[in-house]
């Protein structure tokens, strides 16, 4: 880019190249890209990829009629934020067009397209029928999996979450009803508080003195699952950056958090620190962690897909292939396992993934209790306030899904499920 291109619609564009040429996630390269800039811009660059991640496959459609050939990645992308910007964002067309085409000029192998890029762009104006094509949809690698799993209607209301994005939720220590009036949000059915917009959050009340902390309204759910009592031994698997780990410390349990990253564990104390709340830390691979006393509780929030994020993360669909997940599910299967070695006799493991792939969650539920005889699923346990009787399947887990709440802003899709292992005279806990 030259010198003359703006830097904060430069840097989008950076971002986007980075996910849809490099397949790298927006999280891994975003630090690095938007350094050079001011704060407001580096949230406005986000912003702009982010936003024309969400609205892509609607600019694709748009443009079809006018690209006889596929333009230069980068052109491309300057077409699809300059049309995200104009239709979305409200930006005033003329200053969106010119904007595109300068920065098509400053790009190497961009400036025989200028002339393209304007004449697409305004062909598209003219056009007008942004407002008439589908909703965005996923990619057919993940659409697919996601129609055999839920059908054609269901994945297209998840679609249209998708392109809403996500408001932000907070879980509040104590007092939502006064938390959600103090900051202007509304109490969900499942508790989480809900702020209008999109506020600076470390600007907020009550955000220093650690009264609450962001967390979606699905993340908050596999806690209320596991239902901490005071002074229960509760191991947090795969704890970073401890949103749950949060949770189960101001339910008054006593918690041990797990986590392989080092770097992400020091989110985690310093959410700790900031909340006021304690919890034992251990960095350790939880495929080796063999602990001296067994636990009442463990929480599994395995890694996985993530693909109930897509709100939030409109660059997953693009980033990924899904050849990336099966290492994921074996993962999750082992971890399964060696939780549950974790247990006293009785104890229950909570195993939940951000996903909306059955093999992370109903799946994973079957397997395991294929693989360990006494081991059961406490249905009664899923039955949580706010959501719809019809979030519960067949074998006992929750599912929640993006569609969920369509008037109140949805949440992340989550699936959820409490287990235990026997009493007595069982061998769940013991691989
Ligand atoms: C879904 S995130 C957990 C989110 C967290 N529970 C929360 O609520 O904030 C999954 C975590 O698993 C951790 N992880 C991945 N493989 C692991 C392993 N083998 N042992 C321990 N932690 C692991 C990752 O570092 C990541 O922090």
């Amino acid at each position: 880019m030259s010198q003359t291109a703006d830097p904060v619609r430069a840097a989008a564009l950076r971002l986007l190249w980075e996910v849809l040429e490099e397949r790298r996630l927006l999280p891994e390269v975003t630090a690095r890209i938007v350094a050079p800039l001011d704060p407001p811009d580096r949230a406005r660059a986000q912003r702009l990829a982010t936003g024309t991640l969400r609205w892509m496959d609607r600019a694709d459609r748009a443009l079809g009629p006018f690209l006889r050939m596929k333009p230069w990645p980068g052109v491309h992308n300057a077409l699809r934020l300059a049309l995200y910007e104009i239709y979305v964002d409200g930006a005033a067309p003329h200053g969106a067009v010119s904007a595109a085409v300068d920065l098509v000029r400053t790009m190497e192998r961009g400036q025989s397209q200028a002339g393209l890029a304007n004449g697409v762009l305004r062909n598209v104006i003219r056009k007008g029928d942004w407002e008439a094509l589908p909703l965005p949809r996923l990619p057919k690698w993940l659409r697919k999996p996601l129609v055999a799993d839920y059908g054609k209607d269901t994945v297209a209301a998840m679609e249209a979450a998708f392109a809403r994005g996500a408001p932000i939720d907070l879980t509040v220590k104590s007092d939502p009803e006064g938390w959600a009036e103090r900051l202007g949000g509304q109490v969900l059915p499942t508790g989480s508080v809900r702020l209008p917009g999109a506020p600076q959050v470390t600007a907020l009340p009550g955000y220093v003195d650690g009264r609450w902390w962001v967390q979606d309204a699905a993340a908050a759910l596999p806690v209320r699952l596991l239902a901490p009592a005071p002074g229960e031994r509760v191991l947090d698997f795969c704890a970073a950056p401890g949103g749950k780990t949060l949770q189960l410390a101001a339910a008054g349990a006593e918690v041990t958090a797990l986590d392989i990253s080092e770097g992400r564990m020091g989110r985690v104390r310093e959410n700790l620190d900031r909340c006021n709340l304690r919890a034992e830390l251990v960095v350790a691979d939880a495929l080796d962690y063999r602990p001296d006393r067994a636990y009442d509780a463990v929480l599994l929030d395995a890694p996985c897909s993530a693909t109930g994020t897509i709100r939030r993360h409109p660059d997953l669909p693009y980033a990924k292939t899904g050849e990336e997940f099966p290492a994921l599910f074996g993962l999750q299967e082992r971890l399964i396992d060696r939780a549950l070695a974790c247990l006293r006799p009785g104890g229950r493991l909570v195993f939940c993934t951000c996903s909306l792939l059955v093999d992370e969650g109903e799946e994973q539920v079957r397997d395991a209790l294929a693989r360990h005889p006494g081991l059961t699923v406490d249905r009664a346990a899923a039955e949580l306030p706010g959501l719809a009787p019809d979030s519960i399947g067949a074998e006992g887990g929750l599912r929640v899904r993006p569609d969920a709440w369509p008037d109140l802003g949805g949440m992340d899709g989550f699936y959820m499920v409490s287990l235990r292992v026997p009493a007595e005279g069982g061998t769940a806990g013991t691989p």
